[in-house]
């Protein structure tokens, strides 16, 4: 029987993140990490459902509800199968509805509400295949995975004739990469010792509690005064030793040649990257830069809004680790196509996981990465936020900091029902109780 898509509905989900700062950083000083959550109904008779959301940091949040209740009439009444049989064009169709596009286009809370539903629908899909959603993509032919992908605005970077090329040379190998992927995990690196807000004893205690757990790779917040800088930085070195990573994130907050001039100062303890040093959208900023930091890497893509900002930055040679995002990026089928451009320019894919369901998201992205796309996890990692797992009905596991394989079918976003109730802003009772 075709699956069709019957209902959909929406929800506003937050937590209250900002009371003990977790997730803080110079630009972003309270997040309450918020989910624009959509579940997707079926006329499936074990009542299958799709879920998806998009992350925002709290108020903002019902605009992206808003925007994703303006999307839903594209999908309502559909068949699964109407879409799988070409996902590149059930992308080209959901992004180009001409009267919302003129909101975005692909940008702003048009395109988050849009990735919130691709990867629902991407989660359906995978829940009826009965596989997690790194192996329904990894298990695809070439063929497969290039139909996938909407490459309007990218081919003077990469054909989908040079992606099939690409996927065909990694064919050889997918195998034993995940033979490999299932021993070893995905490398993995932790912001949860470094946020903003947190006092210095607080992060050596997690410093300490992290290299306790195997951890040996981690990320300190910057950019919020050059003194604080300098003493937080020299307090995570002390605690993590010279042979383990750090990297650093400055959130936007610096002007081009500001942080030049603050990496200068920082590079004594000697950050792998620095994330995010001025405007997402300023891609001759982040190249200027990147050449002025060398070694020090340029790391960004949280706030890229699409995939044609990333094809800028890649072409610029602004960025040496990409950072997709699962839901800035609008869902699977947009970040499929920023991994075969970084794959082409041997631009190593280090991908956001700090907020809400992120983690959960994308422990796929970087597995398939790995099986059938770069095919190498050299100079790779996935980050790592330790909050607000416990309401996920399939948390990311992990062990001596590395991803484990999930196992379950779809895309590991699903919510518990009560966590739904409780969070739900503002009527839930963890909303209720502090009005
Ligand atoms: C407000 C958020 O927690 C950000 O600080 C977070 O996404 C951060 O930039 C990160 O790289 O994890
Ligand atoms: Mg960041």
């Amino acid at each position: 029987m075709p699956i069709k898509i019957t209902a959909i509905s929406v929800h506003d989900v937050r937590f209250p993140t900002s009371r003990a700062l977790d997730g803080s950083d110079a630009m972003n000083k309270d997040p309450d990490y918020s989910a624009a959550y959509v579940i997707l109904h079926t006329n499936h008779p074990n009542g299958l459902e799709g879920h998806g959301i998009t992350f925002t940091i709290g108020r903002g949040n019902e605009v992206v509800v808003t925007a994703i209740n303006a999307l839903t009439p594209l999908l309502v009444g559909h068949e699964l199968e109407e879409w799988t049989a070409n996902m590149g064009a059930f992308w080209r169709m959901i992004t180009g509805d001409s009267q919302l596009r003129w909101i975005g286009p692909e940008k702003g809370a048009i395109h988050l509400a849009t990735a919130a539903l691709v990867n629902a629908v991407w989660d359906l899909w995978a829940k009826v295949a009965e596989k997690p959603l790194w192996k329904l993509i990894a298990d695809m032919t070439p063929t497969e995975l290039v139909r996938c992908i909407d490459f309007r605005y990218i081919t003077d970077l990469l054909t989908p004739e040079e992606a099939l090329e690409l996927l065909q040379r990694q064919e050889p190998g997918k195998e034993q990469r995940e033979v490999e992927l299932v021993r070893n995990g995905y490398p993995a690196y932790t912001t949860s010792a470094g946020w903003s807000g947190y006092s210095d004893e607080k992060m050596r205690a997690l410093c300490q509690a992290a290299l306790a757990d195997g951890w040996t790779r981690f990320k300190l917040k910057v950019g919020v005064d050059p003194v604080d800088d300098l003493r937080r930085a020299r307090i995570m070195r002390e605690e993590i030793g010279a042979h383990n990573l750090m990297m650093m994130d400055a959130n936007q907050v610096w002007e081009v040649d500001e942080a030049i001039e603050r990496m200068r100062d920082l590079a004594r303890f000697e950050p792998w990257w620095i994330e995010e040093p001025t405007s997402p959208d300023d891609v001759l900023g982040h190249a200027k830069i990147a050449r002025a930091v060398k070694p020090i890497h340029v790391a960004t893509g949280e706030h890229v809004q699409n995939r044609i900002v990333f094809k800028q930055l890649l072409q610029a040679e602004a960025i040496s680790v990409c950072q997709i995002d699962a839901c800035r990026l609008g869902g699977v089928n947009e970040v499929l196509a920023v991994l075969l451009m970084a794959a082409k320019c041997n631009v190593p894919v280090c991908p956001h996981a700090g907020g809400v369901g992120l983690c959960e998201y994308v422990q796929h992205l970087a597995m398939l990465d790995y099986i059938a796309i770069s095919g190498t996890v050299e100079q790779r990692m996935l980050e790592y936020a330790a909050h607000l797992h416990e309401h996920f009905l399939h948390p990311v596991r992990l062990h001596q900091g590395h991803y484990l394989v999930p196992t379950a079918p779809g895309y590991s976003i699903e919510m518990h029902p009560q966590s739904l109730r409780d969070h739900s802003y503002p009527t839930g009772a963890v909303w209720a109780e502090a009005h």
